[in-house]
């Protein structure tokens, strides 16, 4: 009925229709959303509908999706009751983003830095994805790692105003319910944690909440996905983490955590509330498990659930979109490397199979493009003769060669032209094997990829310092420009940040229902498509932070083309123009009139809207 509604009729509180057939229908319809407003009425006398928990007076102010500061006119300070509760001043949005600007800038530690940004969401939404959005190199690092890791190990200090759920081992049987106390309704995308591996920071039970919130806020701030239909969730299921049993800051549950069995039953119970509440289309991604949980999970639950572990396939797939831009410095495709990781992990494993299967694509035999790929673990090189085997998690890749315990040796025995870490080990790519790198191949590719900065293996200095300035270098944490030879070079942040937003947006705007391995890759060819001549000059194999917003909507776009290719999306018809469908799903960080809206209503040709 509806084939396009006014953006500003979605985002109005009151709107005038031309009766009541119209209203109701529209009250109905998921596209007719108005911040946190959802009950509408129809007004027979003034033609409008009438929203009848329309926030007005002061808590229209304290409501941050409402809130606009010194931006509401004169008007609507008037229609809202809200007149005298503000100083005389009006400001518009540009001038607020200054004084924010500034605000940010005064506070010298990341960590205040942090919470005035956190404050600025709780006060005024838009204006905090605005700033986020339009400055994404100076405010991720600060939102995302590396200071969301010392915000999550503070967690306990700085927790004020709650955000997102936390659902504990003690609410097992009663999953649904806690899920029904959110306010939304309309909730997309779920990003959950259970806190064991947060970042390179080992196990921070319930203060990993800051990873959820995080990386939900990049869903907004990267590809524009509406915050009202982002849900962050921890699941405490307590901690081994002895130092934070006995915090008195603590806010989890103060109990070790609770495992196999009834673990397992927690998380079946998790999922399936999950979808009963918000939709079988509920994508749900799971960040920062530990190895042990981690890709059993995805196994389980891949081919039931709107699913991804991002830790696995979205590391995997910027990663490999490094290697693709990499191949036009190195002049080496990607079959021609020899790899190294050290660190068996999740992040290593995910990043292993995409680039086995990118090199599949390139003409080699599974078999070919496995041997290429060795991996070194806390236990040593991962030999199938070393003491212990290799551990299940990463048998695919274990080698019938000499065991080999001494990093720096095992370079110099291998070769790799590509070392790729993921072991949470800070420093661990030492001069000594930097250098031997650079004695293995005229251009390096050296990736340290572990977060937050402390536990990157080696420093973007370091690695062009023992390189001779040979190096491809990215981390997963940024680090300041390299001076190398009198030049400055800028490396690139190897973080799924630049592929989960732009997934998840086309999987939320077409439905999806289950996200395939391939679209990983799709994802990471879009972004390595991104990386120009300039970039490769300027010495990084990934766009710049500032591009990364396009990146999300190309990636996006790929996305939704391929779910209908392999008949995943569920919205159907499938829309003529997918990019623009896709972008009309987007945030607008703009700020809108509270004033009522008179719609010019036409009947449309087309029902183009997700079901109830
Ligand atoms: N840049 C990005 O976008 C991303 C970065 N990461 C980062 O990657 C790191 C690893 O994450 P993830 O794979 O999920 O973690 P896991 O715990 O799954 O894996 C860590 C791996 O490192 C190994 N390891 C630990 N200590 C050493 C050591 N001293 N020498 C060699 N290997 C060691 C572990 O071996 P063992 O199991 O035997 O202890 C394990 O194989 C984290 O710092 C994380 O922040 C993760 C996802 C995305
Ligand atoms: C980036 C990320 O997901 C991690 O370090 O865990
Ligand atoms: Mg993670």
């Amino acid at each position: 009925m509806f084939a396009s509604i006014p953006r500003s009729l979605l985002c109005c509180t009151n709107a005038i229709v031309p009766n009541r057939a119209v209203a109701l229908a529209l009250a109905k319809c998921p596209m007719f959303e108005s911040s946190s407003i959802f009950c509408r009425e129809y007004h027979e006398v003034t033609g409008s509908i009438i929203c009848p928990n329309v926030v007005r007076g002061i808590d229209h102010m304290r409501d941050p999706r409402l809130n606009k500061g010194l931006a509401f006119t004169l008007e609507e300070r008037q229609a809202l009751g809200i007149h005298g509760l503000l100083a005389a001043t009006f400001k518009t949005q540009e001038e607020q983003l200054y004084i924010c600007r500034i605000s940010v800038d005064r506070y010298e530690e990341n960590l205040n830095k942090y919470l005035y940004l956190v404050e600025l969401q709780d006060r005024n939404e838009k204006l905090f994805f605005r700033l986020l959005a339009e400055n994404v190199e100076k405010y991720l690092p600060i939102v995302y790692t590396p200071t969301v890791g010392l915000a999550c190990q503070r967690f306990g200090l700085i927790y004020r105003r709650p955000r997102g759920l936390f659902i504990t081992i003690n609410d097992k049987g009663h999953i649904f319910e806690i899920l029904k106390n959110w306010p939304e309704p309309d909730v997309r995308a779920i990003v959950f944690t259970d806190g064991e591996r947060i970042l390179g920071l080992g196990d921070l039970g319930a203060y990993g909440m800051g990873i959820p919130v995080g990386k939900l806020s990049l869903y907004t701030a990267l590809a524009g996905i509406k915050p009202h239909q982002c849900l962050p969730i921890t699941l405490d299921v307590g901690t081994d983490n002895q130092s934070l049993l006995e915090d008195p800051l603590y806010i989890g549950l103060r109990q070790k955590r609770t495992r196999g069995k009834e673990y397992d039953e927690f998380m079946d119970e998790f999922m399936e509330a999950c979808v009963m509440r918000y939709g079988q289309n509920t994508l749900l991604q799971f960040e920062d498990f530990a190895l042990p949980n981690a890709g059993r999970l995805l196994s389980k639950y891949r081919n039931k659930y709107c699913t991804f572990n991002d830790d696995i396939q979205g590391t995997a797939s910027v990663a490999v979109a490094g290697l693709m831009a990499a191949v036009r410095v190195t002049k080496r495709k990607l079959s021609e490397n020899i790899y190294l990781f050290l660190g068996a992990g999740s992040a290593a494993g995910g990043i292993a199979e995409l680039t086995v299967s990118a090199m599949i694509h390139e003409g080699l035999s599974e078999r070919q493009a496995r041997d290429r790929v060795f991996m070194f673990d806390i236990n040593g090189l991962l030999s199938t003769r070393r003491e212990g085997g290799v551990p299940e998690h990463a048998k695919a890749f274990g080698k019938d060669v000499e065991p080999e315990k001494d990093f720096e040796q095992c370079i110099a025995k291998i070769k790799p032209s590509c070392l790729i870490g993921c072991s949470t080990v800070g420093g661990a790519f030492t001069p000594k094997v930097l250098q031997q790198m650079a004695k293995n191949t005229e251009r390096p590719i050296i990736f340290a990829l572990s977060n937050p900065t402390s536990k990157a293996e080696c420093t973007a200095q370091a690695a062009y310092d023992n390189t001779e300035g040979r190096c491809v270098f990215a981390s997963g944490s940024p680090f300041p420009p390299v001076k190398f030879n009198g030049k400055e070079f800028l490396t690139g942040q190897g973080n799924n940040a630049y592929i989960f937003p732009g997934i998840a947006l086309g999987v939320i705007a077409t439905a999806t229902h289950h996200i395939p391995e391939t679209m990983f890759l799709t994802a990471a060819k879009t972004l390595a498509d991104y990386v120009s001549e300039e970039d490769l000059a300027l010495g990084r194999i990934y766009p710049s932070l500032a591009e990364v917003r396009d990146v999300s909507l190309a990636i996006a776009v790929n996305v939704a083309k391929m779910a209908y290719d392999e008949g995943l999306a569920s919205l159907y018809p499938e829309p003529k123009d997918l990019a623009q469908h896709v972008k009309n799903q987007m945030y607008n960080f703009h700020y809108e009139s509270a004033m009522p809206v008179v719609w010019d209503w036409k009947p449309a040709e087309k029902v183009n809207v997700r079901p109830l």
